[in-house]
């Protein structure tokens, strides 16, 4: 029998018998039923996948919804005297592949395993099961399911009025922070530059332990939290300072939270305990080392808003959403997963201390003038695995002998690592050196305790080498001896009985037998006893192979059992030292990510720039890093950019004048001639720098911004139902209130999606609030070029475009960005190349004529304040 994979709340479906755990009749279910249904009970919101021998099998609601998901067959198995249920099953050996596909869609997953062998269990009992993990988007470990080259974070959040407290933690690499602000929108802001997998977030809902997917609504959830995410509805209770507090100082034996930056952050405290308490709930014992919790500042980084981050395409692009064309995708030259996940966070939260700016930088320096060393060391380098996330696996009990294997390969790879970086200066280098001995010999103990190439599995034999432990080497020997005598025993056999075609076999089902065609089974001996009979051939055994076959199959089960509990205890023991090993792994990701950004330095011709207190941005000769890498060599036009009015114009240099350094400038040039990209360009040149990266520029001398803000063409928000003006709209409200003279200001085309006048005065007033009142350095690109008109008034405003050389018939880029304003759009130019009917152009020229003639508005705004009614 077998069922459709429909929900049984489907009105237009036939309703399925027995699909819902709540409404059955639990007396009539058999025993094992009985434990499922139990289980269940206690984790209504997750699926539940129930290992039954070789399978993981869902039943009831569960099996429907695995089903449609997974695009598997819903069957159905017989229960008890209920009858049949629902059951969809996978494969135990495919289980990860499978829950991946279902976290993925954000659900919680159970697993709950056998944990005694089927073996041991009385005839009749049941086999001993347990709930092992409670897989959720936020809590994954194993390797096929994450991403390598980013962090998956799981977060927690609690909100007082007004203010906040987020943590979070990658339990995959063992990071846990914490912080505490105020304004919800800054919080909505950390969580898009984190996009956690999972948010926590503490409720008095009726339905605790239900995990939102994506895009799904409820009352408990606030406006303010981007749909995006999953979120976790949890008790209240982890949550409270108290039990939070208490929790945070078990986990790290400590008696006050002083240590950990946050005794004074009540939010951050108990969103961090919170956390601690979900991940005890859903790792059960294997519960993963998390590093030290560490307290930060929203403010100790340059603020990056998600539309900026979005707009200046720093780990994905606007178009498409891809990673190819992305800042990353330019700059990622890591050679291991941890550089690479780095290198993202480094981008994302770029610094504000020139100190840590300029320590970077003298790295790179290093790096980019010693070629020998940079290559040495990347080589190095890609021979190191993810020891970060190794570790945790170890710490977690999840990890095999393949990845302990991996572990200890890289671990004995950094003596080199050390030996090679001896003589240099940068202490992110020299961190390198700081391997404690005790990680050598653990790289020596696990090589010389595990094989080269250990199976995949942990629990079948092959993994410990020979010499390792006396009594698994005399069980071997034995099981040899048992094993020799059955491979010699179709030989003897043969001689014994004269039959020359008997073969010695084994199956699953029957063990060890004696195979003789039909047509010799006359010739067999008295002692063979007849076990099977196929269409050619019949199967014997003799009582001496079935003791022989006992033992060999009780040595190998013992075999293994003996190999398991070595490998468990040197997991175990490389989970003790997961503290020392995480600490090298983040200097190897932080030596990595520099010496990535060296190689770039040194292959696409970067600048060290030069990091300075004051407000001055200047470029000489600066590329947009992506367009760059997208067109053939020497193709891309570089541009200079002089921003930023020194505040004491008394001391302006000579070559310095104030039109080469506004605050402001306005720039213009036809469609496609390359605003945008310069104005990117602007932007990512200075989000580079307070990375530490060198930059795509002749020179620069660059002033801290304390957040780069950009608008750049917005699309409809369809997921708010907000309209492409409003969504403008909204972008520049939020960059007006909060932008200050520190900040860099990237705007494109304010103003488009109204009437053109609307739009125009729009964009003036926005241009001069920068300009006069906020004193932002601000590039303002627009096709008004009605706008030009500002830096007749205002001292601190220039004039640029983008020009094009006009043939008859064509307009060729030049891509050059110089002094001056276009005193006419090309838009109806740009419309003719792009094919529309001669006859509509001629008109659109005609009508224009006509606007321009009577338009007042450059009139009107010559004198500000002063406009014609
Ligand atoms: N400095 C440059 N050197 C070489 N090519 C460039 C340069 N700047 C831009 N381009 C090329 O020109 C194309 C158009 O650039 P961009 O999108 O910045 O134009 P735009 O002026 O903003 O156009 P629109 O006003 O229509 O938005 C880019 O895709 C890029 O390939």
């Amino acid at each position: 029998m077998s069922y459709s994979a429909s929900t049984p709340t489907d009105p237009d479906q036939p309703k399925i018998r027995n699909a819902d755990t709540k409404e059955v009749d639990r007396s009539k279910l058999s025993k094992m039923y009985q434990h499922y249904v139990e289980i269940k009970d206690k984790y209504p919101h997750a699926l539940l996948l129930y290992r039954v021998g070789d399978f993981f099998e869902t039943f009831f609601q569960d099996a429907i919804a695995v089903s449609r998901e997974l695009e598997l067959v819903l069957t159905s198995k017989q229960a008890g005297e209920i009858g049949r249920v629902p059951m969809t099953g996978v494969p135990h050996h495919a289980w990860e592949r499978y829950t991946t596909q279902l976290v993925e869609k954000g659900y919680a997953v159970v697993i709950c395993d056998q944990v005694e062998d089927s073996a041991d269990t009385d005839p009749g009992k049941l086999v001993k099961r347990e709930v092992t993990r409670v897989i959720t988007p936020g809590t994954l470990l194993e390797e096929g399911m994450l991403n390598a080259r980013r962090n998956n974070y799981l977060a927690a959040i609690v909100i007082a009025g007004n203010h906040w407290g987020l943590a979070y933690a990658d339990i995959s690499t063992g990071e846990f922070v914490t912080t505490q602000s105020s304004q919800l929108e800054h919080l909505t802001q950390e969580l898009m530059r984190l996009q956690p997998s999972e948010v926590l977030i503490p409720t008095n809902a009726p339905d605790l332990g239900s995990l939102l997917r994506p895009g799904e609504k409820s009352e408990h959830l606030p406006e303010y939290l981007p749909p995006s995410f999953c979120y976790a509805l949890r008790s209240q209770i982890p949550f409270t300072s108290g039990e939070a507090r208490h929790r945070l100082l078990q986990r790290f034996k400590v008696r006050s939270l002083e240590g950990l930056g946050c005794e004074h952050l009540p939010l951050a405290v108990r969103a961090a305990g919170g956390l601690l308490e979900y991940l005890e709930d859903t790792q059960k014992e294997n519960l993963v080392p998390l590093q030290f919790l560490r307290t930060y500042t929203l403010t100790d980084y340059l603020i990056l808003d998600h539309q900026s981050r979005r707009n200046l395409e720093i780990t994905q692009t606007v178009r498409d959403g891809t990673f190819h064309g992305s800042l990353l995708w330019a700059l990622d030259k890591t050679s291991t997963a941890m550089g690479g996940r780095a290198l993202r966070r480094w981008l994302l939260q770029p610094l504000l201390d020139i100190k840590g700016i300029r320590a970077r930088q003298d790295t790179i320096q290093e790096l980019f003038e010693n070629s020998f060393l940079r290559q040495d060391l990347r080589q190095l380098l890609r021979q190191i695995y993810d020891i970060e996330r190794l570790t945790g696996r170890a710490g977690s009990g999840t990890a095999s002998a393949r990845d302990l294997v991996a572990l200890a390969d890289s671990l004995a790879k950094l003596p080199d690592l050390s030996e090679l970086v001896a003589d240099t200066c940068s202490p992110f280098l020299r961190a390198l050196q700081k391997v404690p001995q005790e990680l050598e010999h653990l790289a020596k103990r696990l090589s010389a305790h595990l094989v080269e190439s250990p199976p995949i599995h942990i629990k079948e034999g092959g993994l410990i080498r020979p010499g390792v432990n006396a009594q698994l080497d005399e069980m071997r020997s034995l099981a040899v001896e048992d094993q020799q005598w059955v491979a010699n025993l179709e030989v003897t056999e043969k001689a014994r009985t004269g039959i020359s075609t008997l073969k010695v076999g084994f199956n699953k089902t029957f063990g060890y037998y004696i195979s003789i065609s039909r047509t010799k089974a006359d010739q067999v001996p008295d002692n063979y006893i007849r076990k099977q009979t196929l269409t050619n051939e019949e199967r014997y055994i003799t009582p001496e192979l079935k003791e022989r076959e006992a033992r060999i199959l009780t040595a190998r089960d013992d075999l293994n059992r003996l190999e398991y509990e070595i490998f468990a205890s040197l997991r175990e023991e490389v989970g003790q030292y997961a503290e020392q090993i995480r600490t090298i792994s983040r200097a190897v990701a932080a030596a990595d990510v520099l010496c990535g950004l060296a190689e770039v330095a040194v292959y696409q011709g970067y600048c060290c720039p030069q990091m300075v207190e004051g407000r001055e941005i200047r470029i000489i000769d600066g590329r947009h890093p992506v367009v760059e890498q997208s067109l053939p060599s020497g193709f891309f036009v570089p541009n200079s950019t002089g921003l930023g009015r020194r505040e004491d114009t008394n001391s302006r240099g000579a070559e310095d004048t104030e039109e080469e350094r506004p605050d402001l400038v306005i720039l213009t040039g036809p469609n496609a001639s390359g605003k945008s990209c310069y104005l990117r360009q602007v932007g990512l040149i200075q989000l580079m720098a307070q990375t530490g990266s060198f930059v795509p520029a002749k020179s620069a001398i660059l002033g801290i911004c304390d957040r780069i803000f950009t608008r750049v063409g917005a699309v409809d928000d369809l997921a708010t139902g907000q309209s492409t003006f409003m969504v403008e709209m909204n972008e520049t409200a939020n960059i007006l209130n909060h932008a200050t003279a520190k900040s860099l200001v990237l705007l494109d085309e304010i103003g488009r999606g109204t009437a053109t006048f609307d739009g125009l005065s729009i964009a003036w007033a926005v241009a001069e609030y920068l300009a006069s009142e906020i004193q932002s350095r601000t590039i303002f690109a627009t096709h008004y070029h009605e706008l030009n008109e500002l830096a007749s008034i205002l001292p601190n405003v220039a004039n640029y475009q983008v020009t094009v050389k006009e043939l008859p018939d064509q307009i060729i880029f030049l891509h050059q960005v110089q002094p001056g304003g276009a005193d006419r759009s090309y838009g109806i130019e740009a419309g003719r190349l792009a094919g529309l009917p001669a006859p509509v152009i001629q008109r659109a020229k005609q009508v224009m004529s006509q606007i321009e003639k009577h338009s007042k508005i450059a009139i009107g705004l010559r004198k500000r304040g002063q406009f014609e009614e």
